[in-house]
């Protein structure tokens, strides 16, 4: 029984979750002493009972109701925690209808695709997918729908941007759960959404690094870190010819030539271990056996620990481009012709050897060679011969020497040679005397080019380094000098450049110098040789000569045989040339104006140099028509050497004077290497007889014939001959009756300048 003071008992708290319905009883009935007690004493018995019932049930109640709003807050937090769950999954979760149509997504999803829940649900899929993925969606979703087990689908999503989202579904099929919510009560698709940009990212990356390396034009190969072969490129089987089944498992000793040595290999992989990376060009060999060079890189690829994981290496051929440079270095190092190095290499390989002997306290020599009597075979037998007996020369001139000694091509039909490592000048000086002996020698033997037999010679200048010249210009200088000399000793001998020489090429480069000043300076005077008519009684000068003279401001009256070949070279001679042309037009245009109507020429000398100038013909009729000299007074005098020189140029040229109504002479007559052929070819009206034939006319028989020949020669090609250096009147008798109608010499008067000449025209009126 409760008593009525139940209000102050302590109130006692609820057990929780009774296990039964008599725990549950139990309790309540426990719990009941705790109750204020409100029963009253003296109801019946069963009144009380009943009391006592209804409260026991009423805490029941209390209890169970405690109960069920426990296990609901329970449920709650369960189903947020859930929704938690599926919200923020990192993968995107959505359900799908039969017909692709959304039911439910997950918060993953809706950021995805830049939309929340209610815009997505009941769209289609499709309605976010990119439109050229579309097919494949459609093409897929049914069987994917039906059975996605182990299946996914790779497409593109768009964002709410319409940018492009890869991404990758997979899927679980969830049958209709009776008691479900209206969600849940059909079937539906449960697709998980992963997006694989950056996967897809490095796949394209892969397949691009696989297309570079497939397609790439060098040849590449990949090797474990004991450098077995890997994995090799087409390009590679394109150099080597080796196909990946022939290398893959081998190492690259397979290419091996050979031509490296051990260290060489040794150094190559001391660099890659110690710098990651070697590069250097090396010789290797095809699977057919020819040889190719390369220019090969290859670098040390580590794993993330640091240890060699692969080398990789790649590599071009080079061969091509190394023929190229050796073509290339050969045009501009060597003479195409004889194949022996040029003026340049020339050049540098004398001054490399100055530094040497300078280091080494050596000596050299210098040797300056030219064939006699190149041009006569040029012209007589061809370029062709001419090339073919260069070509000859350039081989037995090597054969003379040391294989370190240098055999150049200096120009035409000009050698130098470069002898080295000479211990003294005794011992320099006595073995260059040798091989100049042996080239001369060898270089007399017949040639035999193409059949034809041709004997040549050479005249040879050498010269000491460091005794005669300290630079490559003096040395090469000197040797020329010693050479002119050989030649005008007679050539086919050689000489050594000496002090004489030196102190001739002093005078001769002073004298070069002043020449630049002579014409500005008016140093020059024309000097005038009367041309006799032998047959005239008394003899009447029909014309003159006109010869050039220097009045030199220190030196006097200087030859032109002093001068004139210095002219030539530097070409001063065409300005100088010019102005005797034009003095000796006005002069003897002043004469002719003087009533003197015997005057019938004036010769003017020109030079082989004066032929090259482009515009010879236009200067001489400039100086005609500004003269207003007759073209028919003007003769021009020329020598055999000239024409053998510049042949068809001078042909040409010599063809135009005439037309304009000049007349030619052939000077030296006899003196030169012109044939007979060659005569009839010239267009030339009158024949000099050399004053050499001349002067011993009388006594020999020798010039007799000669002279009587010329004439008769001249006689029958209807030319006129002009009998030079005449000094005495037997000479001039015994012309005069051997048929030669004009004459010139001391006899009738030394060249004299203008003003002295007047003087004489009355004696041969
Ligand atoms: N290109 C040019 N050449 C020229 C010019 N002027 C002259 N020359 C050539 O120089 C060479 C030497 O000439 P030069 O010293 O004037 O000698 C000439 C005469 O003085 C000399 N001569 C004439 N008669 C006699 C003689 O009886 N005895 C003798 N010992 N010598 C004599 O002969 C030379 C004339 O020679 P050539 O020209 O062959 O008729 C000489 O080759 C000149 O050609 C010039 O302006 N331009």
């Amino acid at each position: 029984m409760h008593s009525a003071n139940n209000d102050t008992k302590p109130a006692r708290k609820m057990k929780k979750n009774p296990a039964d319905i008599d725990d549950l009883r139990h309790e309540a009935e426990a719990l009941i002493n705790f109750e204020p007690n409100h029963l009253d004493a003296d109801l019946p018995l069963d009144l009380q009972t009943l009391f006592h019932e209804l409260n026991v049930h009423q805490i029941e109640l209390r209890m169970q109701n405690e109960q069920l709003v426990e296990a609901q807050q329970q449920l709650i937090a369960s189903r947020n925690d859930f929704i938690t769950l599926f919200d923020l999954a990192p993968v995107g979760f959505l359900r799908l209808d039969e017909k692709g149509r959304i039911l439910q997504s997950n918060q993953t999803v809706q950021e995805m695709l830049g939309k929340s829940h209610s815009e997505l649900r009941d769209k289609f899929l499709t309605a976010f997918i990119h439109v050229d993925d579309l097919s494949i969606f459609n093409a897929r979703y049914n069987a994917f729908y039906k059975k996605p087990d182990g299946k996914h689908i790779e497409l593109r999503l768009l964002d709410r941007h319409k940018k492009p989202i890869y991404i990758e579904l997979s899927g679980r099929l969830i049958k209709k759960q009776t008691g479900a919510s209206v969600d849940f009560n059909h079937d539906c698709l449960l697709v998980n959404i992963i997006t694989i940009g950056e996967r897809k990212k490095m796949e394209e990356q892969l397949k691009l690094a696989a297309k570079v390396f497939e397609h790439s034009q060098e040849s590449i190969m990949i090797t474990a870190p004991d450098t077995t072969i890997l994995k090799i490129n087409f390009a590679f089987t394109a150099v080597t010819g080796y196909k990946p089944a022939e290398v893959i498992g081998r190492t690259p000793k397979i290419l091996s030539s050979g031509r490296q040595s051990p260290e060489f290999y040794r150094d190559m992989w001391q660099k890659i271990n110690k710098e990651g990376c070697w590069q250097g060009e090396i010789w290797n060999r095809r699977k057919n056996g020819d040889l190719y060079a390369e220019w090969l890189s290859i670098c040390r690829i580590n794993d993330k620990f640091g240890r060699v994981s692969h080398y990789i290496g790649i590599f071009s051929d080079i061969t091509l481009r190394k023929l190229n440079e050796k073509q290339i270095e050969q045009l501009a190092y060597f003479d195409p012709l004889t194949e022996l190095p040029n003026r340049a290499l020339l050049n540098d390989r004398l001054k490399q050897g100055i530094v040497q002997a300078v280091r080494h306290k050596l000596w050299l020599s210098v040797f300056f060679l030219d064939l006699d009597r190149f041009k006569i075979l040029n012209d007589t037998l061809g370029h062709f011969a001419g090339d073919l007996l260069l070509q000859n020369v350039a081989k037995r001139l090597k054969s003379c020497v040391r294989e370190s000694d240098t055999v150049a091509r200096f120009g035409g039909d000009e050698f130098v040679i470069l002898l080295t490592d000479f211990v003294d000048e005794q011992s320099a000086a006595l073995h260059s005397a040798e091989i100049a002996k042996k080239i001369l020698d060898v270089l007399s033997q017949p040639f035999d080019l193409s059949g034809n037999q041709f004997i040549t010679s050479t005249s040879i200048g050498f010269t000491l380094f460091p005794k005669d010249g300290s630079s490559v210009d003096e040395l090469i200088k000197n040797a020329d000098a010693a050479m002119y000399h050989a030649k005008a000793s007679g050539r086919n001998n050689y000489q050594y450049f000496s002090d004489n020489m030196r102190s001739e090429a002093l005078t001769r480069s002073t004298l070069e110098n002043d020449l630049h000043h002579a014409l500005p300076n008016h140093e020059f005077i024309v000097y005038y040789q009367p041309l006799i008519d032998l047959q005239t009684t008394p003899n009447q000068i029909i014309g003159f000569e006109a010869l050039l003279r220097w009045n030199h401001p220190r030196k006097g009256l200087i030859s032109p045989d002093d001068f004139i070949p210095i002219a030539e070279e530097t070409g001063m001679i065409v300005a100088i040339g010019e102005w005797v042309l034009k003095s000796a037009c006005k002069q003897f245009k002043i004469w002719r104006d003087q009533d003197q109507p015997q005057l019938k020429k004036i010769c003017v000398n020109l030079s082989a140099r004066q032929f090259l100038q482009n515009d010879l013909v236009h200067s001489i009729r400039q100086c005609l028509d500004s003269t207003g000299l007759d073209a028919r007074f003007l003769e021009i005098e020329i020598t055999e050497t000239v024409m053998m020189q510049h042949m068809s140029a001078v042909i040409r040229i010599l063809q135009q004077l005439m037309q304009m109504g000049i007349t030619v002479s052939l000077d030296d007559f006899g003196t030169g290497y012109s044939s007979l052929t060659y005569l009839k070819k010239f267009p030339i009206n009158s024949i000099k007889i050399d004053r050499s034939f001349v002067r011993d006319i009388l006594n020999d028989p020798d010039d007799k014939v000669i002279v009587h020949s010329i004439i008769s020669i001249a006689r029958h090609m209807r030319l006129d001959i002009i009998a030079e250096g005449i000094e005495n009147n037997e000479q001039a008798t015994y012309l005069m009756q051997a048929g030669c109608r004009f004459g010139q010499g001391f006899l009738y008067s030394k060249p004299l300048p203008a003003d002295g000449l007047i003087d004489l025209f009355p004696m041969f009126d």
